[in-house]
């Protein structure tokens, strides 16, 4: 038997792995492909679907979001479209987190990782209030990680390729979360021009040169915007069909684990502090405007937190000067 991997290596909770791609990019490929590595390796992972409108999904999920909403029943219900139906279903499902949370639970102490495969259309999760609710409350309690697959072999044009990043940049300023880059179906098209552009800028000029669209001088500038973004990331090439490069994924699974423990965690838990703060002094600027809405009524400042109040007589009470009824 093989040697079993473990969780993150700093951490006891098992990282999340949200698999964000867009449509065609082999998301539940790659799903479908980890799972199976994590089971062979006798570590299986708890694996959830929110894609309420997949057809037959290729793997055994523990929490099935169309077990819990009819997306098609959604949709004529509410007299929606495709997109609206996702939505919708995603949207009703999301009231129903905390009882997710709750199975993640109960089995984080027995599950090596947690696979979370989204909706192939792509904004609905990104964009969406319920998946950032559903993001954020994972990554408040688990060391959660975003994997962005991209398929290959449709981005070797500049063009295409800026477009990928800046979607791929747009996910990681919303999420803030560890981000893996993907680069998936290697086996047809290597990625290694992809981190050819990404490491060496004067490599993506050139590209760019050749490409004689008159959005390049455009990209240019973009592309120098990028050359930032790059440096928060962990590339990876695979290809989901073969399994080359899964090893290399789940290693950059680790070490983005770690950044979310280093940097993420203690902001995450720094944000989650200061709404509480804030909380506590709305309630208690509520309590005190409360306190002053009724001296102001009795004419009289009224004293709390001693032993021995005197409250002004209330003639509406009902009671007599000797607190009698
Ligand atoms: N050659 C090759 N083909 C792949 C690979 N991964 C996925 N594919 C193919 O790409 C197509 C799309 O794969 P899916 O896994 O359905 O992609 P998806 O992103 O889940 O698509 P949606 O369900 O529309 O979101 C299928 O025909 C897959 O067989 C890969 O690594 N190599």
């Amino acid at each position: 038997m093989s040697e079993p991997t473990t969780n993150a290596s700093t951490t006891s909770q098992p990282p999340v792995i949200l698999c964000i791609g867009m449509a065609g990019s082999g998301k539940t490929t790659f799903m479908q492909r980890i799972n199976a590595h994590l089971h062979g390796k006798n570590t299986p992972p708890y694996v959830i679907n929110l894609d309420p409108a997949v057809g037959q999904l290729p793997f055994t999920a523990n929490i099935d979001i169309r077990d819990t909403v009819n997306y098609k029943e959604v949709m004529k219900q509410y007299n929606l479209g495709p997109n609206g139906g996702i939505l919708t279903s995603l949207n009703l499902f999301t009231t129903k987190f905390d009882q997710v949370l709750n199975l993640v639970a109960k089995r984080a102490d027995s599950v090596s990782h947690v696979l979370v495969d989204t909706p192939g259309q792509i904004e609905i999760f990104t964009w969406s209030a319920s998946g950032a609710i559903i993001t954020d409350t994972l990554a408040a309690t688990y060391p959660t990680m975003v994997a962005y697959i991209i398929d290959t072999p449709r981005t070797t044009s500049p063009a295409t390729f800026m477009s990928n990043m800046l979607y791929a940049c747009s996910i990681l300023y919303k999420t803030k979360l560890p981000f893996i880059l993907v680069f998936n179906k290697t086996d047809v098209v290597s990625h290694d021009f992809a981190v050819e552009w990404m490491t060496d800028f004067e490599k993506f000029q050139d590209a760019l040169r050749r490409d004689t669209s008159y959005m390049s001088s455009l990209m240019n500038s973009m592309s120098l915007v990028l050359e930032e973004f790059y440096q928060h990331l962990k590339v990876v090439g695979v290809s989901a069909v073969t399994g080359q490069g899964i090893d290399d994924f789940f290693d950059a699974v680790k070490e983005a684990a770690d950044e979310y423990e280093q940097d993420y965690k203690p902001e995450i838990e720094r944000i989650i502090r200061k709404k509480m703060e804030k909380e506590e002094k709305d309630r208690q600027d509520q309590l005190n405007r409360l306190m002053k809405d009724v001296s102001v009524s009795k004419g009289t400042e009224v004293e709390l937190g001693q032993g021995d109040k005197t409250w002004p007589e209330d003639e509406d009470a009902g009671m007599d000067s000797e607190g009698k009824p």
